[in-house]
């Protein structure tokens, strides 16, 4: 079962406990726009090189449409398709006022160098200008982009609309991007696993942490549960994983991982075979690299069954990953106000958004009788379908 088939599934499953008519689900089920462009650059040799790129906008109901562009080899039309669908429920579980969208280029930016990723952002950028827009669609980095990827779009857009900040998020601070975001998708991870500990009478502090990815997720938060006294035990990436058992030194990690390019060759640890970590025993585990890793196609009710029998419970990917977007939220808001918040305001009310959306998944988890992946689906699908009710759209 691919991407979008899996997010499909589950978006019927909720449409179903809500009781929406077949007219309404199909109306949220199709995406309002999908976009396909080729970009072809000048290679640093010369040589002209073709990419292709998409940018899938689901779902405008309860805003300007909202989501990240990757840079990954692996891009494809339903992946992207599946990702936007994702941020339209994700940005309703958030609460925050946006609706959905995800874009991508089929590429390998470590092959890149530096000039010919800012030409292919600027020529996407070319492409895609006149289809995104402040109160339209705001891109922001995901996996393959950063801060400096949004700071060529923003220079590209601005070329045609004027000077523009709140045309992406996840800017570098310099040009408007907001403090703490950053770190916000690990933080926001802190926050909702918090929220789920504290439910079970527990805290961070002695929980054993097993993390899959070192990249910008998976970093922040072994930071910041090492900073709230929990034990990081193992941890991966694309190059090796390591174990240890009295807690990983995250400080030396990070140093390690930016000298070397990744966690391999790393002597604060046992290193393991990057494949045995999903299984190591643990208190919690994160997910933090690709998609799909535990949504394992047809073999994942088989695989929630037998977790939900071991007592094992799964804080949803649009529940626990959105402190990204609900920073982003908090920057284009800082943006179209023309303040800035301090990092604290940005980390207090993103605890207040995390909790609250916590609080609202469970909530729906006890009125349809569901575990907490339905509860956020219906929660973001709930929210959504009223939406378009109101703005008179389901028919
Ligand atoms: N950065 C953000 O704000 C958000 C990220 N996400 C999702 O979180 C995940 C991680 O994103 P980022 O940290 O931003 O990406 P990143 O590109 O900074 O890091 C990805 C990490 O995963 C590792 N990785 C790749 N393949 C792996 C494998 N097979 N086994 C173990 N590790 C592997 C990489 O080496 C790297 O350490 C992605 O699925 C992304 O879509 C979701 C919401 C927001
Ligand atoms: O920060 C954003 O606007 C988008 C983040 C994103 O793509 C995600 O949450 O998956």
């Amino acid at each position: 079962m691919n991407a979008l088939a899996a997010t499909s599934r589950n978006f019927k499953q909720a449409a179903k406990l809500l009781g929406l008519d077949s007219k309404l689900e199909k109306s949220l089920l199709i995406p309002f726009r999908e976009i396909k462009v080729e970009c072809t650059i000048p290679k640093d040799d010369g040589t002209l090189a073709s990419y292709v790129g998409f940018r899938v906008q689901h779902d405008n109901a309860r805003g300007p449409m909202k989501g990240g562009i990757r840079y990954h080899h692996e891009v494809d039309p339903d992946e992207v398709n599946a990702l936007a669908q994702l941020m339209t429920w994700k940005t309703a579980v958030a609460n925050i006022p946006y609706g959905g969208a995800k874009g991508g280029i089929g590429c390998s930016p470590g092959d890149l160098s530096i000039s010919e990723l800012e030409r292919l952002t600027r020529v996407f950028t070319q492409k895609i200008h006149d289809l995104i827009g402040i109160h339209t669609d705001v891109p922001a980095p995901d996996m393959g982009t950063n801060a400096q990827t949004m700071a060529w779009i923003l220079d590209e857009y601005s070329k045609f609309h004027g000077y523009s900040p709140a045309v992406v998020t996840g800017k570098p601070v310099d040009l408007g991007g907001s403090l703490g975001r950053d770190a916000a998708t690990g933080r926001g991870v802190l926050f909702a696993t918090e929220a789920l500990l504290a439910e079970h009478g527990k805290g961070i502090a002695g929980q054993r942490f097993v993390i899959q990815g070192f990249g910008n997720v998976g970093s922040w938060a072994a930071q910041l549960i090492t900073e709230a006294g929990g034990k990081v035990i193992a941890i991966s990436d694309v190059t090796g994983a390591v174990k240890n058992s009295n807690g990983i030194d995250i400080a030396k990690l990070m140093k390690h991982s930016a000298e070397n390019r990744g966690i391999k060759g790393f002597d604060g640890g046992d290193a393991v075979d990057p494949t045995s970590l999903l299984t190591e025993e643990c208190d919690v585990l994160i997910p933090a690299a690709l998609g799909g890793v535990i949504n394992n196609g047809e073999m994942y009710m088989f695989v929630v069954q037998i977790l939900a029998k071991k007592g094992v419970l799964i804080l949803p990917d649009i529940l626990a990953n959105s402190g990204g977007v609900t920073v982003s939220y908090f920057e284009w808001v800082q943006n179209i106000q023309g303040f800035m918040w301090d990092e604290e305001k940005v980390n207090r009310e993103l605890k207040t958004y995390m909790t609250r959306a916590f609080r609202d998944t469970k909530e729906m988890c006890r009125s349809h009788h569901c575990d907490l992946r339905m509860g956020a689906f219906t929660l973001g699908v709930n929210r959504v379908a009223r939406a378009t009710v109101l703005r008179g759209w389901e028919a």
